[in-house]
């Protein structure tokens, strides 16, 4: 299994480009299906996730293949995937190819409004919470789809979808989009309320509206589709990674580097930004790109996870690392996912001094000096913060279990070690 081993202690310095952003690129492949031909991605990341949905895609009967598109991508490698489902002919994503990955849930909607039937492996939970999908079935059953659970797989059947008002209890990103991309053929219009508002949301209507589906709201609580009776071909280039453009800013300031994070949409991090700032870390905004600089002493800053535009719960493990360093407390209340603090065990091996309070609040007590360890990751932005207390700590820490960092993160040692870094795979 392959570790990643860092020496700390170096600044980093230089210049990181962003890849698509996975979270954006999985609803995007996953889109595919709802269309009788073929579509074309650009600025796809090259990610293990990735791999899972195109695979479950081959298995479903759909064509995918991956290219290169170096004219409008700065990573060409691998960077762009043509999806043709014209010749889909199986409705069942299996749960060998679904519990790779929770996101395969995201085939259920396009699958339902194409053929009027599904059957998709539970996805479960996963390290960091339970992670149901009740809103998703729920809103589906809204839209005349009849749902039953059995085996372990949910079975979907609908004639043809109709158009209906959905409230979702909670903003949810992936429910959000399962429902808007069924509702795009189904017959009518249907009305979602307290959507989420991510970025990513907002991409998917781009491209679904590409397609040809009618869609207004994308970004806003409430999002309406008028159904259309079928989508077309499409070319679609994904958005940046804002998850991936906040590590590596958050390991700028960590290290107390001075980096230009390219390729990235600051208008998508005003969360991420406002904390760094907060820090005492300095961030200068561009059209496409940020620089981080930390110049003096960092100051802890509490923090609170919440749905977009709030600050993003991908990023609090990350952040952890910078107020476990920085002078004085912070409280970090994770308000999304309840078991989302996996990564504490394994930074107080470093020297960092949290606590847990009450399952949902992390006290961290700043000021520390990390020191080297060998750790193991839990999830991907474990992995993630691991890596920045890594970039930080005295001495050697060997990452384990970094299959998790290959779900999110495309290159990282390539991007880490071109900004200074000394970190290699083993
Ligand atoms: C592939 C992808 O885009 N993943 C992101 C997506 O996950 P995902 O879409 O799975 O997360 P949700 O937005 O659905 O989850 C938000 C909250 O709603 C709850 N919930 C969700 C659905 C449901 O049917 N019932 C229910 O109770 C969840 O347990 C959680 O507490 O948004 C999360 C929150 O920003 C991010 O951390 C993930 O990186
Ligand atoms: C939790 C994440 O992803 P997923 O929803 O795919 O598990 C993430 O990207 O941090």
């Amino acid at each position: 299994m392959d570790k990643i081993e860092i020496y700390g202690g170096t600044p980093l310095k230089g210049t990181v480009h962003i890849s698509g952003a996975k979270n954006a690129a999985l609803p995007l492949l996953a889109s595919s299906i709802l269309v009788n031909d073929s579509v074309m991605f650009t600025n796809i990341p090259d990610l293990v996730d990735i791999k899972s949905i195109c695979m479950l895609l081959q298995d479903l009967g759909a064509k995918v293949k991956r290219f290169k598109n170096s004219a409008t991508d700065s990573n060409a490698e691998n960077s762009g995937v043509e999806v043709d489902a014209s010749s889909l002919n199986k409705i069942e994503a299996e749960y060998d190819l679904v519990r790779k990955m929770r996101a395969s849930i995201l085939v259920l909607g396009p699958l339902v409004a194409r053929f009027g039937h599904a059957r998709v492996s539970l996805p479960g939970g996963c390290a960091i919470g339970a992670r149901p999908v009740d809103m998703h079935l729920k809103g589906l059953e809204a839209l005349g789809a009849a749902i039953s659970i059995e085996h372990g797989y949910i079975e979907a059947k609908a004639g043809k979808l109709k158009g209906n008002e959905i409230y979702f209890d909670l903003p949810t990103v992936t429910g959000t989009e399962n429902l808007m991309m069924a509702a795009t053929l189904a017959e009518g219009t249907t009305t979602l309320r307290n959507c989420a508002r991510e970025p990513e949301i907002v991409a998917l209507a781009d491209a679904l509206k590409a397609m040809g589906a009618d869609i207004t709201g994308a970004g806003t609580a409430v999002i309406r589709i008028n159904g259309v009776n079928e989508l077309h071909q499409a070319e679609i280039k994904v958005i940046p990674d804002r998850i991936e453009a906040g590590t590596f800013m958050v390991a700028a300031a960590a290290t107390k580097g001075d980096v230009v994070v390219q390729n990235c949409d600051p208008e998508h991090m005003g969360g991420i930004i406002n904390k760094l700032r907060q820090s005492g870390v300095v961030v200068e905004n561009f059209e496409n790109a940020v620089r981080v600089k930390c110049p003096g002493t960092m100051r802890g800053t509490d923090i609170k996870t919440l749905p977009y535009p709030g600050f993003p719960t991908d990023m609090q493990a990350q952040f952890m690392v910078l107020m476990a360093i920085a002078e004085g407390n912070s409280v970090i209340h994770e308000t999304i996912f309840e078991n989302r603090f996996m990564h504490v065990n394994e930074l107080q091996r470093m020297g960092a001094d949290i606590s847990i309070s009450g399952g949902n609040y992390a006290m961290v007590r700043g000021g520390r000096i990390l020191s080297g360890a060998p750790v193991m990751a839990s999830d991907l932005r474990a992995s993630a913060s691991l890596v920045i207390a890594g970039l930080v700590a005295e001495g050697m820490t060997t990452i384990n279990r970094v299959y998790h960092i290959d779900r999110g993160y495309e290159a990282i040692e390539k991007k880490f070690s071109e900004l200074g870094a000394q970190i290699r795979r083993c």
